[in-house]
Formats: structure tokens, sequence, C-alpha cells
């Protein structure tokens, strides 16, 4: 723990870093994954047990926790922390984003962005301003700038407006969040996949002096090379001893590719989703629990983790739940992917303080390609 919010580098392996993040909470072990918590829970699991994966730290939501139960209603209650029984740290995202992708009738202009609740259509607000002060609420250790991400493909005129606008909005979030010793408001660079425009965004942000950067409008659907060409351009004008959050990735190919880059945090819907469907990452690869070929599969998801969801149930047994759609089969499915995910993690962290990174990521990817015999 640290009265303070500090960011320590452990070792380097080329590009690839291994740090930790200590805040009073406690502490960030970089490579992390952060399970999405969208609505103050990792859906269908315990979080007990996603802190026992592994997990160092959750994200929460601003636009979620708004519209419900609202952010007074959670302050009164304590904090996030309180309301949903997570005492180590929980990054919060400002809430832009998942306007643009859910609410309904949206007003977007320099003030911030007017919308109707995907919920019950109630009117609300987002500005720089009202989004620090609801993640303040919230009692958020790290707090998102408020932000617009372009969908690409869009013009230039577009994104390099979006871009500039999030810079202003960045000052105006930073200005609002003001000094807080124990927490950190990160700015979020954009550009599109414009590279001029993604390099002017992260210098620009790196003149703010900041105490962490997110690389934002990506996984927004581009494909994975042309995320990782942004990432090449885009890493090295950032600043090296702040940590790195690549929002909304990714695949565990993606984040592999990504930590190689030298990319520290990483938050994705993808394990959680993907297990309320029936899928399960493994490190032989995807097994889709769907498929009719595990009906009479007597063997384990992978008999060498520690998770007693990938090690103990049969696929036979996985196969009838998903079928039935018993919600045992997105829990326990859930409870593997975050297993996975967080196993990932730990290997890579370990493979860069080792000066292993490269063999590692050779191995895993090679399990991958083996497939699920
Ligand atoms: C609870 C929670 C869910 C999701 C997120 C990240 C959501 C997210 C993106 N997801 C995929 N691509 C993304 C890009 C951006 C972005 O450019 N800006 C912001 N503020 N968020 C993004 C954060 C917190």
């Amino acid at each position: 723990m640290s009265e303070t919010f500090q960011f320590k580098l452990i070792a380097t392996d080329g590009k690839a870093r291994r740090g930790v993040i200590t805040m009073p909470r406690g502490e960030v072990r970089t490579p992390a994954f952060m399970p999405v918590g969208t609505a103050g829970t990792v859906k269908a699991m315990y979080l007990d047990q996603v802190r026992e994966l592994g997990s160092d730290i959750i994200l929460g939501n601003v636009y979620h926790l708004m519209l419900r139960p609202g952010a007074e209603r959670v302050a009164r209650l304590g904090g996030l922390h309180d309301f949903a029984l997570w005492p180590h740290p929980i990054l919060t995202d400002s809430g832009g984003f998942q306007v643009m992708s859910l609410a309904s009738l949206r007003e977007l202009d320099e003030t911030g962005v007017r919308f109707r609740s995907h919920i019950d259509g109630s009117k609300h607000e987002l500005t720089p301003e009202r989004s620090i002060e609801i993640q303040g609420l919230l009692d958020s250790d790290i707090q998102m700038q408020l932000d617009e991400c372009i969908r690409l493909p869009a013009e230039r005129a577009e994104i390099e407006r979006a871009m500039e606008m999030s810079l202003r909005w960045a000052e105006r979030s930073a200005k609002a969040f003001g000094n807080q010793p124990g927490k950190a408001m990160f700015g979020i660079v954009q550009g599109g996949d414009l590279i001029d425009l993604r390099v002017r965004s992260a210098e620009r942000l790196a003149a703010m002096d900041l105490k962490g950067y997110a690389v934002g409008g990506l996984a927004v659907g581009e494909p994975q090379d042309v995320m990782l060409a942004t990432l090449d351009e885009t890493l090295p004008v950032m600043p090296v001893d702040k940590p790195r959050y690549l929002m909304g990735v990714g695949t565990p190919d993606d984040i592999l590719q990504s930590v190689a880059r030298g990319i520290d945090m990483f938050d994705c819907v993808m394990p959680t989703r993907a297990g309320r469907h029936g899928l399960a990452y493994t490190r032989f690869g995807k097994v889709n629990l769907k498929n009719a070929r595990h009906a009479d599969d007597p063997r384990p998801l992978d008999e060498a983790s520690g998770c007693p969801a990938s090690r103990d149930y049969s696929r036979a047994y996985l196969h009838h739940l998903v079928r039935s759609n018993e919600a045992l089969a997105s829990m326990l499915l859930t409870w593997n992917n975050l297993a996975y995910y967080q196993s990932l993690m730990s290997g890579m962290r370990a493979a860069i303080e080792a000066g292993g990174f490269d063999d590692f990521a050779a191995a895993t990817k090679s399990g991958w390609a083996r497939g699920d015999l």
C-alpha cells in the first residue's frame, strides 16, 4: 500500500514491461487484466472468486451506475467498494464511450453529451466535470477523462475534430479532478487510424503530466494489424514512466502482441461475455461447448488448471449445462475464462522478469495452434 499513486517499472524485456502500480487500496501488478464489472459486479461471478484468480483491480462504469442505482445513492451507501464489497482498486470509465454505443437520442457538443437512458428514457447530461464528479462519488481509484471515441472508418476532419475536443476535455477533466494524492486521472489518446493525429494527441496529453495514459479509439472493429500498427506509432511518444492502458482489448493473442509492444493494462468483455455464450478460452485455444462433439467427453477443459471450473467438470457436463441454458453454465465458463486470462497475465509477468518473454509468447501461441484435441 502507499499513500500516493505510484507506478514502478520492475523489469523490461524488449518493449515488454513488468511493473506495479501502488495506491492506498492496494497494488496492481502489470501487465494487468482488469475484469469488466460494468454495474458494480463481474457478471456471473462472486467478487472473491475474481480476486482468488489474481485480479488486482476491476472496472466500473459511469454510464451504467449513474443511470442505475445513481451515483449519489452509491455515495450515500459508502461508495462502490463498500457497495459491491470489493475493497481493492477500481478503475472507472468516464461514460462517453457507452453513451455513444448504448444511449438513444444523443446530442454531443463542446460542453459534453446529452442523452436519454436506454433503461427508462430519462434525460441525462455528461460533461467532463460531471463525469469526474460521478467517479468521485463512486470513490473510484483510477478515473478516466471524458473523451469522444470515433467509430472507424471516418473522414480525417471528423477524427481530428473529436481528437482535439478530447484534448480540451482532458484539460477540463484534469482541472475538475484536481490533486487527489491516492488516486489518478488518466488521459485517453485518440486520433483514429491517422498516425499524425495519434502522435499529436499523445504529445499534448504527455505535456499535461497526468498519472497514466490510455490508448482509446481502438478495439472498435478494426483488424488486429491496424490496431498493432497504431500502437507501434503511438507508444514511442507516450511517457515511459507512466502506466499505459489499452482500452477494450482483447483476445489472448491481442494481449500477447500488445504487451510485446509496451502496454501495461487491459480490459475486455470477451472472457466474461464469451463465458455466457458457451465459449471457453483455454491454453489449447477456444472450445465451443455448444458443439455436440462434447456430449460424451468425460475430460475437463484443462486438468492442469488450478481453477475447479477448468479442472473438475467434464466437457459433457458443461455441454449439457450450456444446451440446457442453465445459469451454472455461465458461472463455470466465466470462471474458467477469467482463470485462463489471469494465468496468461501472470505467465507474462514472470516471463518478462526472467527475460524470456519471446519464448513464453512462442510457447503460448503453439499451444493455441495445437488446438483442442
Ligand atoms: C466497465 C468498462 C467497460 C468498458 C471500458 C472500455 C470502453 C472503451 C472501449 N472498449 C473498446 N474500445 C474502447 C475505446 C474506448 C475509448 O476510446 N474511450 C473510452 N472512454 N472507453 C473506451 C471501460 C470500463
